[in-house]
């Protein structure tokens, strides 16, 4: 299978072009592939996809073969993708993925798209449809509330970009030990469909620098529906203005919620590390 590794902001993930490959079995795939030892090396796979109501399909698997609904760094590595290796020479293009259709602007220098700007939806706030299990039944948001984990009471706000997240607030984002909180929030019983968890700290009113345990990939370093839900947290909470640069630990990322049309904006890099091929027959079956 040939494939191209490719990363948004060192969130790494194997895209192949299944308008040319057939994967019978991408669960398994994915987590062969994204074995740092004994695969490729990745977060996951994307496969770019025909579809029948957008420009392209983008199906994300997270390295434990788990799918996930939407993937920001990796939507805007799918359109470098599309227009870089010719399958398109739109400049504005939709992408069909589980979190809806997207559409995205690519910003071309050199004959090669350098920057991708995404137009992410609108947020989903309602605990039914992150999904979290609220506190009280009527609740209608997950904001500030309270949540224990390993014996510590934090305060979360819920977000789904697509994709389920939570955010909570932290003085001290580098000396988290993720490795110790992240699975317990991960797996924790009121997130049905498991989480990701973005660990946050407001610099200033422009400025937010996070750490993300993302769900099925572990520690990453960036998750762009995480920025995105980063953002409209920080909004809904007052700490910030409507447009953000979320500093993540592989680099920074522009979010703007549009209040009046109730869609998040997300502009960002997206770049080709090789191209190869691996022999899956052990694997794909
Ligand atoms: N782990 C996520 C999918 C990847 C999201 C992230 N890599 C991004 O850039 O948005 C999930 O299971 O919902």
């Amino acid at each position: 299978m040939e494939f191209t590794k490719m990363q948004g902001l060192g969130n790494d993930y194997v895209y192949v072009n299944c308008l040319r490959e057939t994967i019978k079995n991408p669960a398994e795939v994915s987590k062969f592939v994204s074995d740092r030892h004994f695969g490729i090396g990745s977060d996951g796979l994307i496969m770019i996809c025909p579809s029948k109501v957008a420009d392209f399909e983008m199906q994300m698997y997270n390295a434990d073969g788990s799918r996930g609904e939407m993937c920001g760094n990796g939507i805007r590595c799918v359109a470098k993708y599309v227009y870089d290796y010719g399958l398109t020479d739109k400049t504005s293009i939709s992408v069909e993925t589980l979190g809806g259709i997207k559409y995205l602007d690519l910003t071309v220098e050199d004959g090669k798209v350098s920057l991708v700007k995404v137009d992410m939806g609108s947020p989903r706030l309602a605990p039914s449809q992150i999904p979290i299990v609220p506190e009280n039944p009527e609740d209608t948001r997950i904001i500030d509330a309270p949540l224990e984990v390993e014996g510590k009471t934090y305060y979360m706000t819920g977000v789904s970009m697509g994709n389920p997240h939570t955010v909570v607030y932290v003085d001290d984002v580098k000396g988290l030990d993720l490795l110790k909180i992240g699975p317990s929030f991960e797996n924790h019983k009121r997130f049905p469909e498991r989480i990701n968890t973005e660990f946050a700290h407001v610099l200033d009113r422009k400025t937010v620098e996070m750490r993300v345990w993302e769900r099925g990939s572990g520690e990453t370093l960036a998750c762009g529906t995480g920025a995105c839900a980063v953002a409209v947290a920080s909004i809904l909470n007052g700490l910030t203005e409507d447009r953000v640069t979320v500093k993540l630990l592989g680099g920074d990322l522009l979010i703007e919620w549009d209040k009046e049309a109730d869609k998040v904006y997300m502009t960002g890099p997206a770049k080709v590390v090789f191209d190869g091929e691996i022999d899956l027959t052990d694997i794909d079956v």
